[in-house]
């Protein structure tokens, strides 16, 4: 297949005081969020001026990226400028036919990949005549220029009798039922990349947890949130902690506030020395793994990777489909 763009998606991010309601407005329409972890979820933007750091990490990365591409770059986010409907009207009023995508996700799940499937298709509809296709780029989680900025990391802060805890953004327990072609495979894979690093570490014990919980209380998602799992550690006898976000590609909000700063005092009232593993942003390793991950497309390089779990191009119509919503 032949592509004369490359275009990164995002979840985007807030970029000022006056942004962060609209924002969140954007992120929790018709998702039955309640409004009061609205609120308390727009105070944690507003201890950082009202500005998310993810899309500062977007351009860096996308300006990494472009020398390592024969192609053009552009960038379009699902919920904050650059909306990635603007984007594709820029795109064909540049001649753009066909792109090749990558999400800013390396896993499966509704909210991870076929979302951004939607927001595709709903950017295309909007824009109408003309506008690009897009495909998307497969799942990234083992591969090698994901899985070893985070050994790497591991590694820096290790000390033996640590204990390695993997953090990812939990979803709600229906989700990852439905997640993937046979169900369960957001968290499959991330078992598949703990123990990748893990390994690639030397570590033979490792837990994988959740953070960044959100949705009405009596809807289930996954458990155990890494608070609650630090209260658990530190009453069994671990001392030290540390903690690998392989849930993420880069260092934003859910990243410096639930971790650096919620599980990080968590850790300190316990007691439990507390070291947190950097997200992979643009280390050479991620940007090359970006740019032959479009060489697999466009002149059928074969896949680098270094786990087992099926990979595909193209999801399946039946793969993380939307959560069935009930209107009350
Ligand atoms: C799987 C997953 C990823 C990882 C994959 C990926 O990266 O895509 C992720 C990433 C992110 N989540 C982010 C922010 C938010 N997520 C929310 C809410 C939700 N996330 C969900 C899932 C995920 N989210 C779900 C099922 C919901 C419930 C609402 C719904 O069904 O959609 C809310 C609403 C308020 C709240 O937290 O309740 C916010 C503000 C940011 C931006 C951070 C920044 O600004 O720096 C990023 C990268
Ligand atoms: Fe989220």
């Amino acid at each position: 297949m032949s592509y004369d763009a490359f275009l990164l998606l995002s979840f985007g991010g807030p970029e000022g005081p006056d942004d962060v309601m609209p924002f969140l407005e954007n992120v929790t329409r018709g998702r039955g969020v309640p409004r009061e972890r609205l609120l308390a979820v727009a105070e944690h933007y507003r201890h950082f001026g009202g500005v998310s750091p993810i899309n500062e990490q977007n351009r860096a990365l996308l300006a990494a990226v472009e020398p390592a591409l024969d192609l053009p770059v552009y960038w379009g986010n699902r919920n904050w400028h650059p909306f990635l409907a603007d984007t594709l009207r820029r795109m064909r009023d540049d001649g753009v036919r066909r792109a090749i995508g990558l999400a800013t996700s390396a896993y499966s799940s509704y909210s991870a990949c076929r979302q951004y499937w939607e927001d595709i298709d709903r950017a295309r509809a909007e824009v109408g005549e003309g506008a690009p296709e897009v495909d998307k780029i497969r799942h990234f989680h083992d591969h090698p220029g994901f899985v070893e900025p985070f050994v790497d990391g591991v590694k820096a802060v290790w000390t033996p009798g640590a204990r390695l805890v993997f953090t990812a953004h939990s979803i709600p327990t229906s989700m990852d039922e439905s997640s993937g072609p046979e169900g369960h495979r957001y968290t499959a894979q991330l078992r598949e990349t703990a123990g990748l690093v893990a390994a690639g570490a030397g570590v033979a014990e490792w837990d994988l947890v959740w953070q960044s919980r959100s949705g009405p209380p009596h809807v289930p998602w996954l458990e155990p949130d890494i608070n609650d799992h630090l209260e658990a550690l530190a009453a069994g006898g671990v001392s030290a902690v540390v903690a690998a976000p392989i849930g993420f590609v880069s260092d934003h909000l859910e990243v410096i506030w639930d971790l650096d700063n919620e599980a990080a005092e968590t850790a300190e009232k316990l007691g439990l020395r507390w070291d947190r593993v950097p997200t992979p942003g643009t280390d050479p390793r991620f940007v090359r793994m970006i740019a032959e991950l479009v060489a697999e497309r466009t002149d059928g390089a074969p896949r680098r990777r270094c786990g087992t779990l099926p990979v595909w191009d193209a999801c399946q119509p039946g793969c993380c489909p939307a959560p069935v919503r009930k209107r009350t």
